[in-house]
């Protein structure tokens, strides 16, 4: 693989939902030796550290929504951080819950918009992230940013939209939990999605195959968002919202693997990790270990590891 200039961006956004943990992830994740296998695999690699949010009046604890205005605060930031890394190299966005993909997606399609490439969003995740404030059930945040980027409204106090991801631009992997409102605003729209079923009957291979020949059909930039509930809760425990009947290791290397032969990926969100739900490091690791796949660690040459 070509080397890239990666720049990592820790975003430890622990707005978007109501259990704590997520702020921990950045953290985790550079423990986890990210550099550090993205050096080695000749990657130069840049980490700005850890951003905040822009300056925000404090959330009250009245009303439907989960923190609304932090999120915002950090959604602003973020599309700021986001568009301005894509100028300079690959951007991997160190979560942070996946609130924080309101504000890396709306960056990356601004800097895509002005270089007059289409955007394209490959979503591996439990869930659709579909939501809007209104139609969300829980409140929380995290699972609106595929809503915003696409330009559903109902995001009041957010940064507007001015460059919505195409719904036809956005493909859903590893889909097994999405909520009535927005399984019907689902099927209203033209987004891709493969759900667990699909996954078992036709493989992960076909699918990912299919979108990433289109994606380079139309000489897009990719844009890959990647939530440890994706993954089985048997290997990824550090998780909020964790859902039975997830992508196996196999599973999830392969996809990395491909987004790595098809040369397309642009920029890539580690989301949802929290670190207190973690059993020794492992999901950290994992995590670590699937970006690698994506950067060029060939299936071959993982090196065995005697750990003490
Ligand atoms: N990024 C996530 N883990 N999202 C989970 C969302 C769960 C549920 N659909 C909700 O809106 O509350
Ligand atoms: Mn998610």
């Amino acid at each position: 693989m070509t080397p890239n200039d990666c720049i990592l961006i820790g975003a430890p956004v622990d707005s978007g939902k109501r259990r704590a943990g997520c702020l921990m992830g950045p953290d985790a994740l550079r423990t986890a030796g990210l550099a550090e296998a993205l050096r080695e695999l000749g990657h130069r690699v840049e980490d700005l550290g850890n951003l905040s949010p822009e300056p925000y009046s404090p959330d009250t604890e009245e009303g439907r929504l989960f923190r609304p205005n932090e999120t915002a605060a950090w959604t602003a930031r973020l599309r700021d951080a986001a568009e301005a890394a894509m100028e300079r190299g690959l951007p991997i966005f160190l979560g942070g819950d996946h609130a924080l993909s309101l504000g890396s997606v709306a960056g990356v399609a601004r800097h895509a918009a002005r270089i007059r490439r289409p955007q394209f969003v490959l979503w591996l995740d439990a869930h659709s992230d579909f939501h809007t404030p209104q139609t969300s059930g829980s409140g929380n945040l995290h699972g609106t940013p595929l809503g915003y980027v696409t330009g559903r409204s109902g995001f009041d106090g957010f940064a507007e939209i001015t460059r919505p991801v195409p719904q036809e631009n956005i493909c859903l992997l590893g889909l097994r939990s999405v909520d009535e409102a927005e399984r019907a605003a689902l099927e209203e729209s033209r987004i891709r999605r493969h759900d667990m079923r699909e996954i078992d009957e036709r493989g992960v291979a076909r699918p990912l195959a299919e979108f990433l020949e289109h994606v380079a059909a139309q000489n897009g930039m990719l844009h890959v968002s990647l939530d440890v509930d994706f993954l089985d809760p048997a290997i990824a425990p550090a998780v909020g919202t964790t859902v039975p009947g997830g992508a196996t290791m196999r599973e999830g290397h392969l996809v990395m693997e491909m987004i790595c032969d098809s040369r397309l990926m642009t920029s890539l969100d580690l989301v949802e990790l929290n670190p207190f739900l973690d059993e020794r490091g492992r999901t950290a690791h994992l995590l670590v270990e699937l970006t690698a796949s994506a950067m060029g660690r060939r299936v071959f040459d993982r090196p065995t590891r005697a750990y003490a």
